[in-house]
């Protein structure tokens, strides 16, 4: 985790903001190996089952079933879907999507719901694919993709209702939560903003969030 806190506090305080489920992705440069990141993934795990919202594992089976987790989520360069949704049960599985076709594969493997991204530039991943701005949303929902989909890469509480608009369902966030000292505020106010939009009138009267010419 990219946190600028203590990892256990920054989960506590987005558990406390709101926060509806838990990614453990311990990757990139200094991520914790071994022991001390089982005892990381560990730690957070009992926070979020406290709170009662799901905790899933990045990229990783082996430690998703040790823990015994509520979910795996994977991309296109990770174990497939179809062996992965074999191996987790009916534990949640997300799945990267870039593209349509990329979607619907990924739906006819077993997931659950997809991120998609970046949405914007990202701080976060090296290795991030090329930016997609809102719009691939709402093409994903105009081509038929009907699962929950959480957009992702720099994504803030500004920025969020944007992506709410275009047709996510929710949003997932790195540095929006971690390189902050107000954790829980800012997950409260991506919440806030992310439903902010169905009270708009225009919403409201056209009452088809697919259906946004601004994208
Ligand atoms: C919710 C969510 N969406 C997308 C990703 C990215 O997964 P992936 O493309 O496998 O990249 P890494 O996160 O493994 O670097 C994600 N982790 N979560
Ligand atoms: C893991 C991942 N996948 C696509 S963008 C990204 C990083 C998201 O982090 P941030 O919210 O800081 O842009
Ligand atoms: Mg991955």
């Amino acid at each position: 985790m990219n946190c600028l806190a203590e990892p256990g506090w920054v989960v506590q305080e987005a558990l406390a903001g709101g926060a509806t489920m838990v990614q453990f992705r311990e990757k990139g440069l200094g991520a914790l190996t071994g022991v001390p990141m089982f005892e990381l993934a560990c730690q957070l795990q009992e926070l979020c089952r406290h709170a009662g919202v799901p905790f899933i594992i990045n990229d990783d089976v082996e430690l998703a079933l040790e823990l015994d987790a509520d979910g795996v989520h994977i991309g296109q360069d990770d174990e497939s879907a179809e062996s992965v949704r074999e191996r987790i049960g009916n534990r949640i599985l997300g799945v990267s999507a870039h593209t349509i076709e990329e979607a619907r594969r990924a739906i006819l493997q077993g997931a659950d719901y997809l991120g998609v991204g970046p949405i914007y530039p990202t701080i976060s991943k090296d290795d991030a694919h090329a930016v997609q701005g809102p719009a691939i949303l709402y093409e994903m929902r105009k081509a038929g993709i009907d699962v929950p989909i959480v957009g992702i890469g720099g994504i803030t509480v500004d920025r969020v209702e944007e992506v709410a608009r275009a047709g996510a369902d929710g949003v997932a966030v790195i540095s929006a939560v971690t390189q902050t000292e107000q954790v829980r505020g800012a997950v409260k106010e991506l919440k806030k903003n992310m439903v902010s939009f169905l009270n708009d009138p225009i919403y409201m009267f056209d009452n088809d969030s697919t259906d946004h010419p601004a994208f």
